[in-house]
């Protein structure tokens, strides 16, 4: 894995920005993987403008989300969908129909499960993906313990993901308490991944990553196995990460 520290959350969303859109100049058709949450909306408000000064093409790219609340339509200004939307898609010159996030609001939802695992399987597999990382070390909505091996699927989120989310909601009652997720499995046979990481509230997760153990337990730290890891995290994120070396 390749660290890069940068000051803040500002300089984080720029150096991020400015590498998705390297890859998207070299690559238009590009395949990206996307992320919702805090961590990620400063790289995409870059990327917007961007959008506005160079004028880059989106026309071609595709990209797949993470992840989705089950229960939530596309036009519930909570799912992930609208938020994809309102932040990014809809400032952009992308084809809608290439922007690809698992539907939260269908009966069906193992079946979706498959579909979403097959269609990012029928495209070749994600070029880049893009991941925040949850304060418990959950990538997408991958909670704890979850199997390094499983595939797009559904899960209980746990009370502390429910907590960190709740702000994106009226009432921490009317998060959901289950989504649709890419396993781990799936994220891991992304061929690149950037990770963005920022603030004083990861940095107990951070230390674990950088320091800790390969284990299901703490689901980011299967990454260390993956060839291509790029993380780009600002100095209170790292804050006790770097304490820890120092201290060996
Ligand atoms: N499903 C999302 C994740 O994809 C995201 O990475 C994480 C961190 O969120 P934030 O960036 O707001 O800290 O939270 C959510 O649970």
């Amino acid at each position: 894995m390749r660290i890069i520290e940068v000051k803040d959350y500002k300089a984080m969303s720029k150096k991020a920005a400015e590498t998705i859109l390297e890859k998207v100049r070299t690559n238009p058709a590009i395949i990206l993987g996307l992320a919702t949450g805090n961590t990620p909306a400063g790289t995409y408000a870059n990327l917007i403008e961007d959008h506005k000064t160079n004028q880059i093409s989106y026309k071609q790219v595709t990209t797949f989300n993470l992840d989705e609340y089950i229960g939530l339509a596309g036009d519930n200004p909570n799912s992930y969908r609208y938020f994809m939307n309102d932040i990014l898609f809809n400032h952009l010159d992308v084809e809608m129909s290439g922007t690809h996030i698992p539907r939260g609001d269908t009966k069906g939802i193992q079946e979706e499960c498959q579909l979403y695992e097959q269609l990012i399987e029928n495209y070749g597999g994600i070029d880049l993906q893009i991941l925040g990382l949850g304060s418990n070390g959950h990538i997408g909505f991958n909670e704890p313990g979850t199997p390094f091996d499983s595939k797009t699927h559904i899960v209980n989120l746990t009370d502390s993901t429910r907590k960190a989310n709740a702000s994106f909601f009226d009432k921490q009652e009317n998060v959901p308490f289950q989504a649709i997720t890419m396993g781990i499995a799936t994220i891991m046979r992304s061929k690149e991944i950037l990770l963005l990481i920022s603030g004083d509230k990861k940095k107990e997760a951070v230390d674990r990553l950088l320091h800790g153990d390969i284990d299901e337990s703490f689901p980011a730290s299967v990454l260390k196995r993956h060839p291509d890891v790029t993380i780009i995290a600002d100095e209170a994120a790292l804050a006790k990460a770097r304490r820890s070396s120092h201290d060996q």
